[in-house]
């Protein structure tokens, strides 16, 4: 569960969010949606103390993680999947995976991860680089997953992966959460995608929230309009 309150994020002189405010809950995924450059990526960097923000409360399971840094909010329990998935080309998958332990109390793979993921099992000596972009997303997500997180953060999983791919990360998703109950916040601007996974939709333009709905009550060509240029 996650708790962000009143929070603002700036390069330098120029704020790009404006005092955003959401909470997710265990169980639950919500998507935020929005088109290029409305800080879907600002926010989730600034999430993990990567970047600097300001906020009136920001928790995770109700410890605060304001002013922490991004391997302490690692330890409260959040994790991040990169825009680009940012693996390790020349490592091998395992290692890819055990980069995600570094900061972690465990030593070892948990045991789920290969059972997420049996596609990575089978090519655990191979070269990360030498995956497809749905398995280096794949593996991207499983080396996030293996400091037990309570908050899974995924900046635009489905960029650069073909739809029929895209299909089996939202399964993998949606496996998840069955498994582990955590929250799963994604950005993404794929609506047929975010209504597979999620069970909230907010919109995010120009740096603030304009828009939330429950799956179940998404006016889908309202959303769209908001996507489109
Ligand atoms: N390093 C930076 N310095 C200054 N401004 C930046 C920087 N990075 C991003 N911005 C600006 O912040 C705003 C939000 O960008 P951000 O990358 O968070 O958007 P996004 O929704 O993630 O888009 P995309 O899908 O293209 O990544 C944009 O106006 C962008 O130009």
């Amino acid at each position: 569960m996650i708790e962000i309150e009143d929070l603002t994020v700036s390069y330098g002189q120029s704020e790009v969010i404006h005092g955003i405010s959401f909470t997710a809950a265990k169980n639950e995924t919500l998507a935020i949606m929005g088109r290029n450059g409305m800080g879907k990526t600002t926010l989730f960097k600034s999430l993990m103390g990567i970047l600097p923000s300001k906020s009136k409360k920001a928790s995770v399971d109700g410890v605060d993680i304001g002013g922490s840094e991004t391997f302490q909010r690692v330890q409260k329990g959040l994790a991040y999947v990169p825009q680009g998935r940012m693996i390790f080309p020349t490592m091998t998958v395992q290692e890819n995976i055990e980069t995600g332990l570094e900061k972690s109390k465990n030593r070892e793979i948990p045991e789920d991860i290969f059972a997420l993921f049996p596609v990575l099992y089978d090519m655990r000596n191979r070269k990360g680089g030498n995956l497809s972009g749905g398995q280096q997303q794949q593996l991207a997500i499983a080396r996030a997953l293996v400091t037990n997180p309570k908050v899974l953060l995924l900046d635009e999983p489905t960029e650069g992966i073909q739809p029929s791919i895209i299909k089996d990360i939202a399964k993998v998703l949606n496996e998840i959460r069955k498994m582990r109950e955590i929250t799963i916040i994604v950005s993404e601007q794929v609506l047929s995608f975010t209504m597979e996974i999620a069970d909230r939709i907010i919109v995010i333009d120009k740096g603030n929230f304009i828009h939330e709905n429950k799956r179940s009550e998404v006016d889908a060509a309202k959303i769209k309009g908001y996507l489109s240029v």
